[in-house]
């Protein structure tokens, strides 16, 4: 399909389901809130991952797999912070034609299908540090509108779960990975983020606290999680009964935690980069970095430039560049551009008669449409410079479009102002719950409430005597306040 009926500025989630479907990641599904993962996303998907199963094998974890399904009375043992979640819960009740004796769970997320199990393999200190990492489905029913990659009835994840000796060092991991999830972002999908801490309502119930990296879309001026590591302190191992003989023979709870990123994290990217033609991919997650086209011309040596696409391809992927070409006798060169622009290749090479006259090839660049002809011989230096150019201005387009959206404010009528101006707002917050509560009461509407997004580890300076914007209170903290995701 070519072409675009939808403008990004325009109907933002008509755009975005187009861009989805068009660049061909996405397929809808007959199961709302369903979707098929073609390729296009799940090679993505895989670089990322490549990505993270390295970092995290330097950090020691393991890879596990553990049961999609959970019993009943397993998965209510953690029923403080479960009951939030339980109408997500999906259930199987039946097998063919006959009931099931009692209706079994599908893991929505995987604490209460792993930690009976780490209860019995921890006894001593010396089967501590525990680092289980594991790449899994989960469900979670959700009736708030489905997205593709952005909230799905099934996404993939990693999810990780970690036990130790002290909370030092469990503090310090939740930290690692944090940075990981930023890495993921900032420098793999040139997404722009905020590290910070949940608040004590946001948080995950059953944790000690939360850590997140934040994103936000200019368009529809919504914040949006990111990834998230929770320290869970030793609530886990109470419930769990999962503790541990220290070096003086005394038994004590371990200290855990448990940090995810999911798909989500492909939606994200798509809304960040994606414009009028369709996807914008990051050079660091192309599954095909550079497509080259052939431009014949009614008499040309086709044979010649059929070649020259031929060893091009051959010697961008001989450097590591991922390059392939579109040789589609049935399709144009025209076609062929605005397919691949779709796509969201960040460079285009067309190699036609008077580029293999003067030794040379057309470079087209995906992300600002600049034209350059390139000698063959720096070919391989030249398509590098390119491609490290454009993953950085997308970053950098991305992260002013984002500060661009940041407004301080002090008092309530600039937050509500700024609020139906669709930014990202950083107000002076009591830090008192009620408060929290309470804006999201005063900020009730279809377009859905405000809410805090994190506190942001790199916090402005806040003078003696600053109030906060929504009690009038003495001020703690700068948080992240708006519409969410
Ligand atoms: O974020 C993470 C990181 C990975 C491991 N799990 C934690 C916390 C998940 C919180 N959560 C989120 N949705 C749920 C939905 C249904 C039942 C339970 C839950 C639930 O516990």
């Amino acid at each position: 399909k070519l072409g675009m009926a939808y403008k990004k500025d325009g109907n933002f989630g008509e755009w975005y389901s187009e861009v989805v479907v068009n660049s061909e990641m996405i397929e809808y599904y007959d199961i709302s809130g369903c979707y098929i993962l073609r390729p296009w996303a799940m090679e993505i998907w895989e670089l990322l991952k490549e990505f993270f199963d390295a970092e995290i094998k330097k950090l020691k974890l393991k890879p596990y797999y553990f049961p999609l399904f959970v019993t009943e009375n397993v998965l209510q043992k953690e029923k403080d912070h479960i009951e939030g979640f339980a109408p997500e819960v999906a259930w199987v009740t039946k097998s063919g034609k006959s009931e099931l004796e009692a209706p079994i769970a599908i893991r929505p997320t995987s604490e209460t299908v792993m930690y009976p199990y780490f209860s019995k393999w921890i006894r001593s200190h010396r089967d501590l540090p525990l680092r289980c990492n594991q790449w899994c489905n989960v469900v979670r029913w959700e009736f708030s509108n489905p997205t593709p990659f952005i909230r799905s009835r099934e996404f993939l994840w990693q999810e990780g779960h970690t036990a130790f000796a002290t909370k030092e060092e469990a503090d310090e991991e939740v930290l690692q990975i944090l940075e990981l999830y930023r890495r993921i972002y900032e420098e793999f999908l040139a997404v722009p983020v905020s590290k910070g801490r949940k608040s004590e309502m946001e948080k995950f119930a059953g944790g000690l606290y939360t850590t997140s990296v934040e994103a936000f879309i200019p368009n529809t001026g919504r914040g949006i999680q990111g990834a998230t590591s929770h320290c869970l302190g030793q609530n886990f191992a109470k419930m769990f009964d999962i503790t541990f003989e220290n070096e003086k023979g005394v038994r004590e709870m371990v200290w855990q935690n448990s940090w995810a990123y999911t798909t989500r994290s492909i939606g994200v990217m798509v809304m960040t980069h994606g414009d009028d033609k369709g996807l914008v991919l990051p050079p660091k997650v192309a599954p095909i970095q550079v497509i080259v086209i052939a431009v014949p011309y009614k008499d040309a040596d086709t044979t010649a430039i059929k070649g020259a696409c031929e060893s091009t391809v051959y010697t961008l992927n001989q450097s590591g560049i991922r390059a392939d070409q579109d040789t589609r006798e049935n399709y144009s060169p025209g076609w062929k551009y605005s397919h691949w622009e779709m796509k969201g290749v960040p460079l285009r090479i067309e190699i036609g008669p008077k580029d293999l006259a003067n030794k040379q090839v057309r470079i087209v660049c995906r992300d600002n449409g600049a034209k350059v002809d390139i000698p063959v011989t720096n070919l391989v230096e030249e398509v590098k410079v390119l491609l490290d150019e454009i993953q950085k201005n997308l970053f950098k387009t991305a992260q002013e479009k984002r500060d661009a959206c940041v407004q301080v404010i002090k008092t309530w009528d600039e937050f509500t102002t700024a609020l139906n101006n669709k930014r990202l707002i950083l107000a002076p917050w009591c830090d008192e719950e009620e408060v929290e509560k309470d804006v999201k009461a005063r900020t009730k509407g279809e377009l859905g409430a405000a809410k805090t997004l994190c506190t942001p580890f790199e916090q402005p300076e806040l003078p003696e005597g600053t109030l906060c914007f929504a009690s009038g209170k003495p001020a703690k903290k700068w948080s992240f306040w708006g519409r969410s995701y």
